[in-house]
């Protein structure tokens, strides 16, 4: 196997249900993937990240090159030694992480200049140096440098930016080393504006990558948007490689996203928003800390089977976030991440099935319920 293997098993109208091959494993798709940006996903250990069904976790090139750096974590056998997951991880690239996170950062064809927010020192980074920076990490699937445009962005602005992404996608390509189990995915950039989507898909399929990401979404267009982008960007990108919509979402972007062909997720939602009490349930979201949960001794799902669910009640968990106890943030995160792979899990078999419109819009329903 040369690098990323793909098998599409089944679909269901626009849906996909897929097999990505890696060396360091395989991933059921459509699959969502934990965040776990400075090597590790933030309160869980990567032994309870795998009991959740999570098969990928992200790492990222931006937080890694800062703080151990690259040689560092090479030097300690590579990021799965590291962090103790033997399962595959994608890494970012580093764009993305430099314009959100960075200041004083200058753009230049050669590649971004940029202040350390952690301790001022420069930086500079080119498609070349992320490359060569994922593969010190040891990561299976790479990701080319790219420009994420911002929103909004006029179509001149989306042009420009989406032609030096794919610039810097034949830059990283040309400086991706091969090797079996290991991928390259490039990301497919253009704004809301069509034109430029379908020239970025050209591009990058012109060059040949294992798998396509969809990026410059999920950056404030709105869910409407996104999934107009995606209506008229997806139908055009091959059917045989793998399709990443980077940075989502919420659940309901989730069901959404896979109606419209998308293979593999990332979002920081279930994390982030877990470890401020916010949970994820199948009837929409619940804020812990609201006193109305103080008494209630249920849990904080009642079809849900996690470590959460199945020992702790709303009102142990709102005294924990009360509190400030760390176990808080922990149990909320465990039980976000589980319900996002039990989401992830029923619709790989629902597209198995040939019933992803019926189990999909019951789950879309369900969500809309509210007063959990
Ligand atoms: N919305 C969004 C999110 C991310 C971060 S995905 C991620 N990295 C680490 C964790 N998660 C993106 N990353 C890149 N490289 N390009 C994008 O266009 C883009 C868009």
């Amino acid at each position: 196997m040369t690098g990323i293997g793909f098998d599409l098993l089944a679909t269901d109208g626009r849906a996909r249900r897929g097999r990505v091959t890696t060396a360091h494993g395989t991933i059921e798709t459509p699959a969502f993937m934990p965040v776990g940006t400075a090597a590790t996903v933030k309160a869980m250990t990567t032994d309870a990240v795998a009991s959740t069904g999570a098969e990928i976790l992200l790492g990222n090139t931006y937080h890694l090159m800062l703080r151990p750096t690259a040689e560092r974590v090479a030097q300690l056998g590579g990021l799965h030694r590291f962090m103790n997951w033997d399962k595959p991880i994608l890494t970012d690239s580093g764009g993305f992480q430099v314009m959100s996170l960075s200041d004083l950062r200058t753009m230049s064809e050669e590649g971004v200049t940029f202040k350390s927010h952690l301790d001022g020192s420069r930086h500079h980074l080119t498609p070349e140096r992320s490359i060569q920076i994922q593969h010190m990490l040891d990561s299976n699937v790479t990701m080319c440098l790219d420009e994420c445009t911002p929103f909004p962005a006029t179509e001149a602005q989306a042009e420009s930016s989406m032609r030096l992404s794919m610039r810097w996608a034949r830059r990283s390509k040309d400086a991706f080393v091969e090797r079996p189990g290991y991928g390259l995915f490039g990301i497919v950039q253009g704004g809301i504006y069509p034109e430029q989507r379908a020239e970025s898909v050209a591009a990058l399929t012109d060059i040949g990558f294992d798998g396509y990401a969809i990026g410059g979404l999920a950056v404030g267009e709105g869910q409407e948007t996104m999934f107009r982008v995606l209506d008229f960007t997806e139908p055009l990108m091959v059917k045989d490689r793998p399709r990443y919509l980077m940075g989502v979402g919420r659940p309901s972007d989730l069901i959404g996203a896979v109606r419209r062909g998308v293979d593999m997720f990332d979002c920081v939602m279930p994390t982030r928003s877990g470890r401020t009490g916010q949970a994820f349930v199948r009837r929409g979201t619940i804020n812990i800390r609201n006193a109305r949960h103080a008494h209630d001794e249920r849990p904080l799902d009642a079809d849900c089977g996690c470590p959460t669910c199945r020992s702790y009640g709303r009102g142990y968990l709102h005294h924990l976030f009360k509190a400030d106890e760390m176990l808080g943030p922990m149990l909320l995160t465990w039980h976000n991440l589980h319900y996002y792979q039990d989401l992830m899990r029923t619709m790989r078999q629902a597209i198995a099935d040939g019933n992803f419109e019926e189990v999909a819009g019951t789950m879309e329903a369900r969500l809309t319920e509210g007063d959990v």
